[in-house]
């Protein structure tokens, strides 16, 4: 059995259809495992059903999580947290009118940690050198796009989380911040042990890092094999930045 598994998982919004069909996806710790989709495709519907999000605002899930052989299913959002599941989203992924300590101590409140905060902040400082150069009163709304990734990336990791979800990391960057972003989560997910999913639209931002590669399409998720996986989506579509 794999660190997360995801059994078997729907979602349907009340004045939608359904969004996921019944998706079955695993990822091990010290694995990346990319879900690569279209806009709409289910993506972020998938992962926030992971997170336990979805039942709390009234949205319809089926299907099995499971953290280290135990159901997370019917656990709350901050109880899933606690278990060890951190969520970076596509946005709003930060706080734009606080600075980064402030951002980083908002992100610590969440996790109810202050035990680690400060080696977590000397270890974003080690991680993103960048983040430490800024000015201390900065609001991180007018960081860089890449600026407010790392920061996302280092608030998401206080608390020493085990799974990490990562919605569309690659969004909105220039090509060499998504290889240098890449590259960071990369590093972390190996220092750390972490189960890493990343779901994108775009295969070339995550193939230098995807061990597993699954394809959505219209709620319907597919594990990908073979040795070409990477370039047999590429021809077939998956590498523009908007499908
Ligand atoms: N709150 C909601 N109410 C109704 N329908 C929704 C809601 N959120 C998402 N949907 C629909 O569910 C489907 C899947 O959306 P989702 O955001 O999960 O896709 P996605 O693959 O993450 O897309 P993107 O790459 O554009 O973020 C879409 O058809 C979307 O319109």
């Amino acid at each position: 059995m794999s660190y997360l598994e995801a059994t078997d998982v729907s979602v349907r919004y009340s004045r939608g259809a359904a969004a996921v069909h019944g998706a079955s996806l695993s990822v091990d710790r010290g694995e990346c495992v990319v879900v690569l989709g279209a806009n709409g495709a289910g993506k972020t519907s998938l992962v926030r059903a992971i997170c336990g999000f979805l039942p709390h605002e009234g949205v319809e899930t089926r299907g099995e999580v499971t953290v280290d052989g135990v159901s997370i299913s019917r656990l709350s959002p901050t109880k899933r947290a606690r278990m060890g599941i951190s969520y970076i989203p596509e946005r709003d992924k930060i706080f734009r009118e606080l600075n980064i300590s402030e951002n980083l101590e908002i992100f610590a409140q969440r996790r109810r940690t202050k035990a680690g905060l400060k080696e977590d902040k000397d270890l974003a400082l080690d991680m993103f050198p960048a983040l430490s150069r800024l000015p201390a009163d900065r609001p991180a709304g007018l960081l860089s796009g890449g600026e407010q990734q790392m920061l996302a990336i280092t608030g998401a990791l206080i608390g020493a989380p085990d799974v990490l979800l990562v919605d569309e990391p690659s969004l909105g960057l220039a090509p060499i911040i998504v290889l240098d972003m890449m590259s960071a989560l990369g590093r972390i997910m190996v220092e750390r042990n972490l189960a890493l999913l990343l779901v994108d639209q775009n295969v070339r931002s995550t193939q230098h890092l995807a061990q597993r590669v699954y394809t959505m399409d219209s709620g319907h998720l597919q594990l990908e094999a073979g040795p070409d996986v990477h370039e047999r989506l590429i021809r077939e579509g998956y590498s523009k930045a908007a499908l």
